[in-house]
């Protein structure tokens, strides 16, 4: 029987538990705050932002949102960036991307507060990560690292493949497999739109997370018997759905099910955790900022 790996209930744990956390830094008067920056009028980064800001109310966490026009001047943004920076009461900054093509992203990465870079975007946050000593993990991998080992996958001595090599999942992801840590100790190998036969790959891989963004360009004949596949993509296409589109992710289900020993489903699967990773990176720096020692699960 295939695990089939249930993301929202997961995510509703880690929201659970980070209670116990946010409620140490009440006792203290602090309300941890995450301030969202939408630049952009792309449904669905409007709906991933709306939903970030849902699951800050329910867990007591104060969400500033602020939306700029997608065809304002970039000085727009630094500035909003900056005065984020300067306020005391605010925690966690994302700026939801992709920006604006007449924005400079990687100027944007720049400039956020490190210790307010709730993403784990900022280079110097990149390079801690890299160095094994991460302030905070990208949303991503980090809820990944969770749903593996709440299924009770160990990555350690697996042979883990990734297909994508962004900086905000597969990059990461690579990293934190390959640190000498829980969740990781794996052997890894980085797959891309360069790879030359990556059914070899992934057919040799224990552990296969596909983050490409090609809807279902792995299927059950690229994996082996009992693989352990973590779905990333989130590929809207058109449907006679209620909303208009259906999800579809880098993997095609049913076949890749057959394989498995464990999935993740779109939707339902990575996506819940990336938002819920961000509501602990949220109360992580609301911890670390204003100097109560709070535990986090
Ligand atoms: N569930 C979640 O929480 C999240 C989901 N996503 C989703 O995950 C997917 C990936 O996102 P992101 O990492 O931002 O994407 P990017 O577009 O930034 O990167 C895609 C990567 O996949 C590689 N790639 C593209 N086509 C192929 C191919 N045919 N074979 C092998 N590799 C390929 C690219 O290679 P190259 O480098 O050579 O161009 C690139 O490295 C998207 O569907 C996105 O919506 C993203 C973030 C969070
Ligand atoms: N600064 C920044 N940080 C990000 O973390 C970031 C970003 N920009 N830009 C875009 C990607 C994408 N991403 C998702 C988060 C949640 C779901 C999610 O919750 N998905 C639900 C369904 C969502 C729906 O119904 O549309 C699910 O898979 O079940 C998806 C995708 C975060 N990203």
């Amino acid at each position: 029987m295939t695990d089939v790996i249930d993301g929202n209930a997961v995510a509703q744990g880690i929201r659970d538990d980070l209670r116990a956390s946010i409620d140490q830094l009440e006792a203290e008067d602090v309300t941890p705050t995450l301030a969202t920056v939408l630049m952009s009028d792309d449904p669905a980064s409007e709906t991933y932002v709306s939903m970030k800001q849902d699951d800050c109310e329910e867990v007591g966490i104060e969400a500033i949102d602020v939306e700029i026009d997608s065809d304002a001047p970039a000085e727009e943004l630094f500035e909003t960036i900056d005065e984020l920076n300067a306020d005391e009461n605010v925690d966690g900054i994302l700026v939801q991307m992709p920006v604006p093509e007449h924005v400079d992203k990687r100027a944007v990465l720049e400039v956020i507060d490190p210790e307010k870079d709730v993403d784990g975007f900022h280079p110097e946050n990149v390079g801690r990560l890299v160095a094994g000593n991460a302030r905070y993990k990208p949303c991503t991998p980090h809820g990944i690292q969770k749903l593996l080992a709440t299924a009770g996958v160990d990555t350690e001595g697996k042979d883990a493949v990734v297909v994508g090599r962004s900086d905000i999942v597969g990059k990461p992801m690579a990293n934190l497999f390959m640190q000498k840590a829980d969740g990781g100790n794996a052997t890894v190998t980085v797959c891309h739109s360069r790879t030359e036969n990556l059914a070899e790959k992934t057919r040799d891989a224990d552990i296969v997370v596909a983050a490409a963004g090609v809807p279902e360009m792995i299927d059950g004949s690229m994996l082996s018997e009992g693989v352990v596949v973590i779905d990333v993509g989130i590929n809207r296409v058109d449907a006679d759905t209620e909303k208009g589109y259906e999800l579809i992710g880098d993997v095609e289900y049913d076949s890749a099910k057959d394989k498995a020993s464990a999935i993740t489903p779109v939707p339902g699967g990575v996506g819940p955790m990336t938002r819920a990773m961000l509501l602990y990176n949220t109360v992580k720096a609301a911890g670390r900022q204003s100097g109560v020692d709070i535990e986090l699960p």
